[in-house]
């Protein structure tokens, strides 16, 4: 089956790849990602200078799902670039994505310099939905900083960029939402981030389970997929055509894979599920994705993009 993706200039072998924060802290990491099934990969959301993060327990697994308040730790733009540009010179056909993200909007705009003046020759993901930044709204639900930074970065930005989006859940957001997106040449949207500032609490200590911002944390995993798969359906249907989607939010089979794409997804990350089984899932997606395409008679991933059906 082919099972071939592609998004501008780039064509990848499989659609699959990691959420952003989820096995691409450190070389290690990252090297484990290359290493696997995958398509392609990302790295965790630098920021122009390295953070720790949220004080710990910051993430827990949960039985359908996970939820986190990491606070962004990170090991710094220059970590990112120095591991992105030994990988590109071993690997000069493979496109992979580095993903930004800054507190403030001049570190944004400071670390997207940074990937415009390096050798990096992949997709950029500016990440507009952190949760977890204590005293920061998530960029994506303010229209206007969005428009703000959006008008910034492509007034000097010209390698392809994509946004991470937080979820929406009202039809008039996603209106808003695209009507500001169209107006940009994005290469693609990532939809979506986790569910913001859900919270878990021990049924031993009656405690929340992770300790920043009371408990307060991003909910992935089984939680995510309605979520995701809505927010990649409406963006679908309201983006042009030239704007790749790439779905993320509670893959854990084949079949979610599948359902992203019936969506209108071109690209599927995992997050929760990666974190919990390791990059050997992407060999057992990708045979479930293919049983299922084989099931429904598909041979190709365009036979079946977007084409979910309604009532
Ligand atoms: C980059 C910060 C993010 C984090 C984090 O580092 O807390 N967790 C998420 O679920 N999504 C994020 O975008």
């Amino acid at each position: 089956l082919d099972l071939t993706t592609t998004i501008g200039n780039y064509t990848f072998a499989n659609p699959l790849m990691n959420a952003s924060g989820v096995n691409c802290f450190d070389k290690d990491e990252l090297d484990a990602m290359v290493a696997s099934a995958s398509g392609s990969m990302v790295t965790k959301s630098a920021t122009v200078k390295p953070r720790p993060g949220n004080p710990e327990p910051r993430y827990a697994d949960l039985t359908l799902g996970s939820i986190n308040s990491m606070g962004l730790p990170n090991l710094g733009i220059d970590y990112y670039l120095d591991y992105v540009a030994t990988y590109q010179a071993a690997h000069p056909a493979d496109a992979i994505f580095m993903s930004i993200v800054g507190t403030t909007f001049d570190d944004n705009i400071a670390v997207a310099h940074r990937i415009q003046d390096s050798d990096f020759a992949g997709l950029t993901e500016i990440n507009l939905s952190c949760p977890n930044v204590p005293g920061e709204p998530q960029t994506a639900y303010d229209p206007a900083q969005t428009v703000k930074i959006l008008d910034a970065l492509f007034s000097f930005f010209t390698k392809p960029l994509g946004v991470k989006l937080p979820p929406f859940f009202d039809l008039a957001q996603f209106d808003q939402m695209a009507a500001i997106l169209n107006r940009y040449p994005l290469a693609f949207i990532n939809t979506m981030n986790s569910i913001g500032n859900g919270l878990m609490i021990d049924a031993e200590t009656d405690t929340a389970l992770i300790k920043p911002k009371g408990g307060f944390g991003g909910i992935g995993g089984a939680y995510a997929k309605p979520i995701a798969l809505a927010n990649v359906r409406a963006f679908r249907q309201r983006l042009n055509s030239n704007i790749r989607i790439i779905g993320t939010g509670g893959v854990h089979t084949g079949r979610d894979v599948y359902e992203l794409i019936l969506c209108g997804a071109d690209m599927v990350q995992v997050g929760t599920a990666l974190h919990q089984e390791g990059p050997q899932i992407f060999a057992r997606l990708l045979t479930e994705l293919q049983a299922e395409m084989t099931r429904k008679g598909y041979t190709n991933l365009p036979e079946f993009r977007g084409a979910l059906k309604t009532l």
